[in-house]
């Protein structure tokens, strides 16, 4: 898939989305330039004026489509070169932003801006995002309360799992890269919302992923751990801490490792600073108790090892998972020796089933192409078009409604690959 054909989502990300969230990055390094200067004095001022001239340039290039330029990342340039040599007879200039795959150029234009930061020398780790992810638990802290409250007050089990897989799930609606930044925060409380929201479900393998999990639990083999491969920050990862919490603590699993982004990614992404600034957050929050008992047990699995943060820079990579095993084959390993992985949000899902326009009736565990480095379920809001493994009728039928029931996040997927 890729940005030339104008009614698909990718035109509009290219066109529309990806120069907006660049326009606001650029807003936000200036408007922390004097900051930036008072603290690291002179030198880091003039280094704030290259990187912005570095994030115009980008822009530049985007929105006049020109070619896809090479980096200093042999990994970026390696694939560069393979998109060329598969689509373009081998001539990169030809890889431009609206005729490459989107996929590959969507985290393209996140790869550059990156670049423009970790070349710097004071820059190195600044989060342009920082700010945007953090007021966006604040707008959640009383839907955080309420889900906090419920999952405090449940009992262990196949009903409390199920559900919490769909808490899980619709926290991936509050992605601040499908609201291009804008505020899009948990609305109400989501545990009640739960039901009608369930017709939205166009697959829900939840019973199967508790049978798994309940195979996982009478295994011998010990510890039994989990990779749980993270998406957004703020209300998202707070529904995945508290579906982990119950994995914990119902027996199913003895440890859940969390992988996440190594760079500030499509906004909303987890960092490991992320990660601890929540827990922090909530323990901070006194006046909040269900959210200063949950941080409390939280940050106790952290320093017991039950909760560790992974970062991997293969997360920031353009490449689909199914490439993984020869790309990034200590990785797969890795992920191989999990009793389960847990893979979330919709770019994850992009990467899972190649971006390919599948019929929609595909069999889930047929469009990963071979990836399977150990049981998997993808919990996944449609923010993009592509998707696999529909029941009969059911893509065709929601196309006649709306031509855009893709791209909206208002429908979502539980899917089982063993
Ligand atoms: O991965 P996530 O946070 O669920 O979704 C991120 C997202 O940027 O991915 C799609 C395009 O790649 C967008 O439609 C959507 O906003
Ligand atoms: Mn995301």
């Amino acid at each position: 898939m890729c940005a030339k054909y104008k009614k698909g989502f990718g035109y509009k990300t290219i066109n529309q989305r990806l120069p907006v969230i660049l326009t606001k990055v650029i807003d936000q390094v200036a408007r922390d330039k004097n900051d930036i200067g008072k603290k690291l004095g002179a030198g880091a001022l003039e280094e704030v004026k290259d990187v912005i001239g570095e994030l115009a340039k980008l822009k530049n290039e985007m929105v006049t489509n020109k070619s896809i330029q090479r980096t200093g990342s042999a990994v970026w340039n390696e694939y560069l070169a393979n998109v060329a040599k598969k689509s373009f007879n081998g001539i990169e200039e030809c890889v431009r932003w609206y005729v490459a795959p989107w996929l590959f150029v969507e985290c393209y234009m996140y790869h550059r801006m990156n670049e423009a930061f970790r070349t710097s020398t004071f820059l190195k780790t600044y989060d342009p995002f920082r700010g945007q992810k953090e007021e966006a638990f604040f707008e959640s802290v009383e839907p955080a309360c309420v889900l906090g409250e419920f999952v405090l007050g449940s009992k262990n089990g196949p009903e409390l799992l199920k559900t919490l897989l769909e808490v899980s799930l619709w926290g991936n609606r509050c992605d601040l890269s499908i609201s291009q930044g804008e505020s899009n925060a948990q609305d109400g409380n989501l545990v009640d919302q739960l039901v009608p929201l369930r017709e939205k479900i166009l697959a829900n393998d939840s019973q199967q992923v508790w049978e798994v999990l309940e195979k996982v639990r009478k295994s011998s083999s010990s510890p039994r751990r989990i990779g749980y491969i993270l998406d957004n920050s703020s209300f998202e990862l707070f529904t995945d801490l508290c579906l982990a919490n119950a994995l914990l603590e119902s027996g199913l699993v003895d440890n859940v490792d969390f992988y996440v982004k190594a760079q500030p990614w499509f906004i909303s992404d987890v960092l490991v600073q992320d990660f601890h600034w929540l827990l922090d957050t909530m323990a901070s929050l006194t006046d909040k108790p269900v959210l200063v008992q949950l941080a409390t047990k939280w940050k106790e699995n952290v320093q017991t090892g039950r909760f560790s943060v992974v970062e991997h820079e293969f997360w920031t990579y353009p490449h689909a998972f199914f490439e993984m095993k020869d790309s990034e084959p200590a990785l797969y390993h890795e992920l191989g020796s999990k009793a389960f992985l847990i893979f979330k949000g919709d770019l994850n899902y992009r990467k899972l089933i190649f971006d390919t326009n599948w019929d929609f009736e595909t069999p889930f565990p047929k469009s990963l192409l071979g990836f399977s480095p150990a049981p998997l379920v993808a919990l996944r809001t449609l923010k993009a078009d592509c998707v696999s493994g529909l029941p009969a009728g059911v893509g065709e039928k929601l196309s006649e409604i709306n031509h855009d029931w893709m791209n909206t996040g208002e429908y979502g997927l539980i899917q089982l690959s063993e």
